[in-house]
């Protein structure tokens, strides 16, 4: 029997989710029910073909968009038939994600992007700031922290993204190709830096990559087979 409900433990839980785009007259199905399940601590990489539906399915995970059918809980809160407002406010309280390229705020310093979801959260300056530093030195970036994101280097400006996608300690995070831009070393550089986050502070990650060998360092790997999502 398909498993529809929420899950009270699991920091993500997708069960029998479908997605299609119109494409001319007809449709396109992308994803044909993904069951998918992100247990606390678990980091799951999302290794498939272009145009499989990678990035359909972290939007869906991340509350941006909408599943056409199925069911999405996030920190064992399902989420079918939840108003717009009451996704926002648990995507701003249980995700964070991660692009291929930064998105930080340019006329703001690398300190200034990472405790601005922290104090949007209602945290006092010197603890945020003090928690960014933390954050920042954790991921080896933080002599830098005075800087705008157009005097970082690219592997300095996603070690700062990562920062700022966990500085609320959410119950997942959702990365699209987080290293995809940078060039190998760096990539590996900023993965590892990556890693050893996740692992010390027990978070959750469902990371889309096209890399085999960064794949090989989380907990498991998926894949999108017609739509649906088997273990590798
Ligand atoms: N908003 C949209 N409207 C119509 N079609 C879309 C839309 N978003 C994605 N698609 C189509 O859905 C399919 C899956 O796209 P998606 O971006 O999820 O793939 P992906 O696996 O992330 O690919 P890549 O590795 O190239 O980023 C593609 O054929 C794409 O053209």
């Amino acid at each position: 029997m398909r498993d529809t409900g929420a899950h009270p433990t699991a920091a993500l839980h997708l069960a029998g989710v479908e997605r299609s785009y119109r494409e001319g007259e007809g449709k396109l199905a992308v994803l044909r029910g993904v069951d998918l399940t992100l247990e606390p601590g678990e980091l799951v990489a999302l290794v498939a073909p272009s145009g499989a539906g990678k990035s359909t399915l972290l939007h869906i995970a991340a509350l941006l968009e909408r599943a056409d059918k199925g069911s999405v809980s996030v920190a064992g809160v399902e989420t079918t038939g939840l108003g717009d407002a009451a996704l926002t406010e648990l995507r701003r309280a249980s995700i964070g994600m991660i692009y291929q390229f930064h998105h930080l705020l340019p006329d703001f310093t690398a300190l200034e992007n990472v405790t601005l979801p922290m104090r949007l959260a209602g945290a006092d300056k010197k603890v945020a700031d003090s928690a960014a530093h933390a954050l920042l030195s954790e991921l080896d970036v933080d002599r830098r922290a005075g800087h705008r994101p157009g005097e970082l280097s690219g592997g300095e400006r996603q070690r700062v993204a990562i920062a700022r996608a966990v500085a609320n300690r959410p119950a997942v995070l959702l990365a699209d190709e987080p290293t995809g831009n940078l060039d190998p070393g760096t990539a590996e550089h900023v993965f590892n830096a990556f890693v050893r986050l996740a692992r010390s502070t027990g978070l959750s990650a469902l990371v889309a990559t096209h890399n085999h060998e960064l794949a090989d360092r989380m907990d498991r790997r998926v894949t999108l087979v017609d739509g649906r999502c088997e273990t590798l």
